[in-house]
């Protein structure tokens, strides 16, 4: 038996970082930056007004106030993007418009609020100093600056940021295309009648959207029977689209464990036993150099392993740091046992209140128990070497994607 820690270690130490790809700036939503950005141009490009006002000679209006208000010429209209005036000489005023270039010769901007609005003379009531609401040429960023860095996962407002600096493509590395495929002659189409001895298959569907929360694309395949025929057929197929495969089922001790059979000895792929619940057997390796993970059948033991195992190397082949899920200190709120050896993951509900967290464990923690990782939103982690945890005690909660 291998320790999660050597199995995990094992895996990133074989996946590939993905080749970075140039792609329009909306088609890599998601996707990580291959190469940091930076500004050609400071930002704001040239100092610009943050009101619409008035610009003016500070000096100019040095003593206005409401009962003895300052009057000025208005000499034109400034709006942003048609600086119909350029220049102001002391004695005049411009209406000027958010974001709109300052006239040379003013040095501040009187918010329309504090004026009469007038359009051929401005009565304004209130000073302001030299430099009031005008922003700065380079105050947001400086020319050469790096504003998004390799690494980072392009969210909003890095898309955002990269459009304000003039860019339309950006290198990244792509959302691993991940394949999910289920195996068992037991299972069944959701919407499909079932005899008896049959289920719903659920696994693909849950991987699946697991592989998009990770930020790969998942792909999720007809389900394959337990023939080693099937599996090959259905392996030579996806290698060729496939950035990884995530399989379920067909890895333990059973005579039918056609996964385990097929794969066994096949490209680096090894089968161990893994001292973790849920979640023991599992496989892993490259085939003609993508990586495959062989999650285990029972439903909660095959998304524990996604995410202690598969989704840390998505990661990896996205150029990010294959970090677990969100990890908050938590307090019990009832006793936990544990098995001896075995790193025990517990499907749990947390709170937030005024001294920190909560956890609750679920009551039924059996790996084919659904419905408790359905109304779960966390993982507790119980050390391997611990075996039983009074109420009260502080336990390391994984938070799952919400
Ligand atoms: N003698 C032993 N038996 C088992 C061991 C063991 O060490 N010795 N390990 C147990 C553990 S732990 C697990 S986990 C399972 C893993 O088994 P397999 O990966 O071979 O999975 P299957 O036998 O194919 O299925 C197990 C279980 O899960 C249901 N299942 C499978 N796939 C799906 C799916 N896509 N959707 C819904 N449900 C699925 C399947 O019907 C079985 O009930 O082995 C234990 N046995
Ligand atoms: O993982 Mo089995 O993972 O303990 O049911």
């Amino acid at each position: 038996m291998r320790t999660v820690d050597e199995h995990l270690n094992d895996i990133l130490g074989s996946v590939p970082v993905l080749p970075p790809l140039d792609l329009a700036l909306l088609e890599a939503r998601g996707t990580v930056l291959a190469a940091p950005v930076s500004a050609p141009v400071p930002l704001p490009p040239f100092d610009n007004s943050a009101m619409d006002g008035y610009a003016v000679v500070a000096s100019d209006v040095a003593g206005a106030t409401e009962a003895d208000p300052v009057t000025l010429p208005v000499v034109g209209d400034v709006v942003a993007g048609d600086p119909a005036v350029s220049a102001l000489r002391p004695g005049l005023t411009a209406r000027i418009m958010t974001g709109a270039p300052m006239p040379a010769g003013s040095d501040a901007v009187i918010p329309v609020e504090w004026t009469d609005g007038g359009t051929v003379n401005v009565r304004i009531v209130r000073s302001a100093p030299s430099g009031h609401y005008i922003r700065r040429a380079g105050e947001d960023v400086r020319e050469g600056q790096v504003v998004v860095d390799a690494g980072t996962r392009l969210r909003a407002p890095q898309l955002g940021m990269i459009a304000a600096v003039g860019r339309s493509r950006v290198a990244v590395r792509p959302k691993p295309r991940v394949v999910v495929v289920s195996t068992g002659d037991e299972l069944r189409e959701p919407g499909s009648d079932l005899d008896h001895g049959q289920i719903w298959e659920s696994n693909s569907f849950m991987l699946t959207a697991a592989v998009d929360e990770a930020g790969g694309v998942g792909h999720r395949q007809t389900t394959v029977d337990d023939e080693p025929g099937s599996v090959r057929k259905m392996l030579e197929d996806q290698l060729v689209r496939a950035d990884a495969i995530v399989t379920s089922g067909g890895v333990s001790m059973g005579s039918r464990d056609v996964v385990k059979e097929v794969l066994t000895g096949t490209g680096t792929v090894k089968f161990h036993k893994v001292g973790m619940r849920p979640g023991k057997p599992q496989g892993f390796g490259l085939l003609e150099g993508t990586p495959i993970f062989t999650l285990p059948g029972n439903p909660v033991s095959a998304y524990v392993s996604f995410q202690v195992f598969v989704r840390p190397a998505l990661r990896a082949m996205q150029g990010l740091p294959p970090e677990p899920l969100p990890t908050v200190r938590a307090v019990l709120s009832g006793d936990v046992k544990s098995p001896a050896g075995l790193r025990h993951f517990l499907r749990a509900r947390l709170t937030h209140g005024p001294d920190g967290y909560t956890v609750d464990s679920a009551d039924v923690q059996g790996s084919h128990q659904l419905a408790s990782l359905a109304a779960a939103d966390a993982l507790i982690t119980v050390p391997e070497g611990i075996e039983t945890l009074p109420a009260g005690s502080t336990v390391d909660v994984m938070r799952l994607p919400a």
